[in-house]
């Protein structure tokens, strides 16, 4: 058995791939009408129109998931830290594997760090890379990273969660690839925000590209591999997150850029990135002026115009 903490659209997608192939999964939702969809009705509410499978059931007794091996852990980011204090099974010998994408405002660090710090005695890994839910859900083919400080659980994790539609890459750069997952939605807003004030393709493209020369810069400054920012989780990311309007990030962007108002309700992950990135990049001597510009802008501080005229006037330097 696998089990899942969180019953939105990721955590559910990746538990109805892994139903699909045979692995019995227990998903845990707070919400006690998600876990009525899910178990009376073969529903999930974040995924509409998608019929699950069996082998795929609901609790809200976090006791009943946290029996399995491995647990993916598919709340939001911020969530990440109160979600594990509420936990108080033994986690001695688990596999926790984070699904979110962003870094811990609290703390400053990613969901590896997060698990670590909160549960010592269970092993940490995060699973990132492009993928929409949807995308997963209905089987679609999609390539993603998983990435374990100990390279033979991971090895085992990616086997467990690989299937004939979900195929994994693994890596140890942990650092690296939290950061590429987390800075991309970041760089997604700045696109959506390009594109929403009717920038042009060719402004997306040089925020892409230089977007990416920031992801690599802090990430490096961390610790990372700078190949690894060039693999899934890091360049593949920003690539689908950055053109695609099934992107809430890119989407918020657009808003952004168009004046207008956006669904709060949604998750968002890259606007308390941005936050949380900003203070990184001031505390380390980072330049990460897209990241800053997006902090502002998604906190009503600059006007997108602005912040462009700002990016566009910065002294003048080697590529
Ligand atoms: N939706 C997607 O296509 C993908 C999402 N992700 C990542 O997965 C993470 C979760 O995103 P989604 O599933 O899309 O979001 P979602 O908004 O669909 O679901 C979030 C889930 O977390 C629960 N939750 C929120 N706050 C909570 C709290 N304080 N305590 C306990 N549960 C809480 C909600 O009830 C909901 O079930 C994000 O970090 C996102 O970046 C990663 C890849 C793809
Ligand atoms: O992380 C994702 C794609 O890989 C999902 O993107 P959004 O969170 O912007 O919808």
């Amino acid at each position: 058995m696998i089990g899942v903490i969180g019953a939105g659209a990721f955590g559910t997608a990746l538990a109805i791939t892994l139903a699909r192939k045979g692995t019995p999964v227990r998903i845990w939702a707070r919400d006690p009408a998600t876990v009525e969809a899910i178990n009376t009705r073969k529903e999930a509410p974040r995924l509409p129109g998608v019929r699950l499978p069996e082998g795929l059931t609901a609790t809200t007794d976090l006791a009943e998931v946290t029996q399995a091996q491995t647990l993916l852990l598919a709340v939001p980011m911020q969530a990440l830290s109160g979600m594990l204090a509420q936990i108080d099974a033994p986690l001695a010998g688990k596999r926790l594997v984070a699904c979110c994408k962003g870094i811990d405002l609290a703390t400053l660090t990613g969901p590896t760090a997060v698990i670590a710090s909160a549960k010592p005695e269970a092993t940490p890994a995060v699973l990132t890379g492009p993928s929409f839910a949807d995308d997963i859900a209905r089987g679609l083919p999609t390539a993603l990273t998983l990435a374990c400080g100990d390279d033979a659980t991971g090895a085992e994790i990616q086997a467990e969660l690989s299937g004939t539609t979900l195929r994994l890459y693994r890596t140890t750069d942990t650092t690296g690839a939290e950061l590429g997952g987390a800075l991309k939605n970041v760089i997604a807003i700045a696109c959506g925000a390009c594109i929403g004030e009717g920038l042009g393709d060719s402004a997306r493209a040089a925020l892409m590209t230089r977007g990416f020369a920031e992801m690599t810069r802090l990430a490096v400054r961390l610790g990372a591999q700078q190949q690894t920012l060039g693999g899934l989780s890091g360049l593949g990311d920003l690539a689908l997150t950055c053109s695609s309007e099934l992107s809430r990030n890119y989407r918020f962007g657009l808003a952004l850029g168009r004046g207008e108002p956006f669904d709060n309700a949604l998750t968002v992950e890259g606007v308390k990135t941005a936050e949380a990135v900003t203070r990184l990049g001031a505390k380390l001597g980072v330049d990460l002026p897209i990241c800053a510009m997006v902090n502002e802008v998604s906190t009503g501080d600059t006007s997108v115009a602005e912040a462009i005229t700002y990016l566009l006037n910065r002294p003048l330097k080697e590529e």
